[in-house]
């Protein structure tokens, strides 16, 4: 059993840490020091704050008589995976009261969902409502009566932005109590063939929404090993939520035990300064998060979500250092969409527990990393068991599945999911995992265009008949708030199926569902940044080589000027955030409006 860090990871570490020292010194420097103590809040704050509760209750707040925990919340019934919450602070309240703590809702968050709005008006929004999110944690933080928090919010953009949020609190303890997942309903790879035969006009839309309905079917997260589930797992990695307790189910008994256990845990946190999250969320922390989205085949997304929470932290990363992770990082999850299987099987198989305890074995995960538990992670990563009476839990043994899950001795792929692909076309990223070895190399003359419904429309016209590169620009945060393009999953599919080599080059996202079709995206610099993607123009030839991780045109580009630059449309709220287009950071650094240094 290795105990000590793969050299590379320690010496990247080493590096991150050298290049953040001023960054993270003053990020730490400026947290609140020492004790917090309620009895020096103004009465009429106090009186204020305790306005709702009984007497006796009032007076245990005030006088500081035990730890009062606030709660924020990403609560609405728009998303499947946040409806459990409704309850959620009615069942901490229970929890805490039976520890002699209290508990009150801190604020609320907005949360939207992607697949609603994939496609559609609002999905420009998207990426803008991380910031947004963390914006709104501070502002329920601000009320500042509190010990500790607690984090309700799992899909794409909340959880890191609850985390973003958080850090400006960072003198604070923090846990995360998800939902989890739904149910298995109709298997992702029968919902992607639907969706392909309806883009060909061969399933009728009943039957392509029928097909939906049996796919997203109840409360939970979707099952698939998108945005969501890959922050889930980070989550856990991390140590900011129970390490092995992603993915039970909202309604098991271990869902039940684990939310009265992370309580439990953050009641007693709040006894313990070296546990508040500035100090936790160090960068043997931050880079467990990584590992373990490059060893799970997880979303792109968090190459943008996870550069930001590392700078909320006081850490600079960038992609560099995620191409390092990846390079090192054995492959060792196979999960819709790196595989056919879903989040409830690799539950079953041993879940976050077991791919933790594997990547601790092999000196990929920091064990020695400190949890929100108290304990180190390698002393805290367990399997719940499913008692109702108590928090009860074994350690992590064997994958029960080697399709699913696998050990780091007998990888799926020896590195990791995510491939950093760059060129004379600029910087981007390629989820390698989810696209089979004899895709992974495209060159192809491209057909350039700057909205996906013209792509549909050109696929729906029957132009696509050759090899092609699909260039897809003006889709950066500058340009349109960077929306996922997921909508075009099923044509490229349909294309790759007749056996054409097809490739997608945008400065867009694509959601983390999206699988099977190589393509090189979050292009920096973006098309509206005079990015020379801007600069292509049909028929050009360009190539996309995920095994070399080259994106890259023969075209001289050095005479062409940049295509025009699309108006931007304003309706459906996103005229209010031409503020926020203008000032975003690039992909690469995190695609945030909060960084300002
Ligand atoms: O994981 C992400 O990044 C997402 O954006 C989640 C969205 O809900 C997907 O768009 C839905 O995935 P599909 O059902 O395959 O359309």
């Amino acid at each position: 059993m290795a105990t000590t860090l793969h050299p590379t990871l320690l010496k990247l570490r080493e590096r991150i840490e050298k290049r953040s020292a001023a960054t993270r010194a003053a990020y730490l420097s400026n947290l609140p020091q020492g004790p917090q103590n309620r009895t020096a809040v103004g009465c009429a704050n106090l009186a204020h704050t305790t306005a709702i509760f009984p007497s006796p209750t009032k007076r245990v707040i005030s006088l500081h008589k035990s730890p009062h925990l606030g709660i924020v919340t990403a609560y609405n019934d728009m998303l499947s995976a946040h409806q459990p919450f409704a309850l959620y602070p009615e069942l901490i309240a229970k929890h805490a009261h039976a520890l002699g703590a209290t508990t009150q809702v801190a604020g609320g968050t907005p949360a939207m969902c992607d697949g609603v709005t994939q496609g559609r008006e609002g999905m420009e929004l998207s990426l803008f409502s991380r910031d947004v999110i963390a914006l709104s944690a501070c502002v329920g933080l601000s009320h500042d009566v509190f010990d500790g928090a607690i984090l309700l919010g799992v899909c794409d953009k909340i959880a890191p932005g609850l985390l973003i949020g958080a850090l400006g609190f960072g003198h604070l303890p923090f846990v995360f109590i998800p939902a989890g997942p739904m149910e298995t309903g109709l298997s992702n790879s029968e919902k992607a063939k639907t969706r392909q035969l309806a883009a060909q006009g061969k399933a009728s839309r009943e039957t392509l929404l029928q097909s939906e309905e049996k796919a997203y079917h109840s409360p939970g997260t979707c099952t698939f090993y998108g945005t969501a589930n890959s922050n889930q797992l980070m989550l856990d990695f991390m140590g900011l939520q129970f390490p092995g307790g992603a993915f039970e189910l909202p309604s098991s008994p271990q869902r039940q035990a684990l939310i009265a256990e992370s309580v439990r845990a953050l009641e007693s946190a709040t006894r313990n300064p070296a546990l508040q999250l500035g100090t936790l969320v160090d960068s043997r922390c931050l880079m467990n998060a990584l590992v373990g989205l490059m060893a799970s085949g997880g979303s792109t997304n968090h190459t943008i979500h996870w550069v930001s929470v590392a700078r909320a932290a006081g850490y600079l990363i960038d992609w560099t250092d995620l191409e390092v992770i990846s390079s090192v990082t054995p492959l060792l999850t196979r999960v819709y969409p790196n595989g056919t299987e879903d989040v409830n099987a690799f539950q079953a198989a041993g879940g976050t527990a077991g791919l933790l305890a594997t990547l601790i074995d092999g000196g990929f995960v920091d064990g020695e990393a400190p949890t929100v538990w108290g304990t180190s992670m390698a002393n805290t990563v367990a399997e719940v068991l499913p008692t109702a009476e108590a928090f009860s839990t074994r350690p992590p043994g064997p994958s029960r599945n080697l399709e699913v899950l696998r050990p780091y001795t007998d990888p799926f792929q020896p590195d990791g999911g995510i491939r950093l692909m760059q060129g004379n076309l600029g910087r981007g990223v390629c989820k390698i995992s989810a696209v089979k070895k004899e895709h992974r190399f495209v060159e192809a003359p491209c057909r350039v265009f700057t909205d996906q419904h013209q792509v549909i429309d050109a696929f729906e016209r029957g132009e696509f008949t050759q090899a092609l590169v699909v260039v897809l620009a003006h889709q950066g945060p500058r340009a349109n708030g960077m929306p996922e393009l997921h909508k075009l999953t099923p044509i490229l599919g349909v294309l790759q199926d007749r056996g054409l080599p097809v490739a997608l080059v945008t400065d867009g996202r694509m959601s983390g569902a999206s699988g099977k079709v190589l393509s090189a995206i979050h292009v920096c610099p973006e098309a509206k940044a005079d990015g020379p993607i801007a600069r292509l123009r049909d028929g050009d030839v360009v190539r996309v080589d995920a095994h070399e991780g080259v994106l890259h045109t023969t075209a001289d580009l050095s005479q062409r000027e940049p295509m025009p630059t699309p108006a931007q449309a304003v309706s459906h709220g996103r005229g209010y955030f031409q503020v926020w287009r203008n000032t975003v950071s690039s992909a690469e650094e995190g695609a945030s409006n909060l960084f300002t240094d």
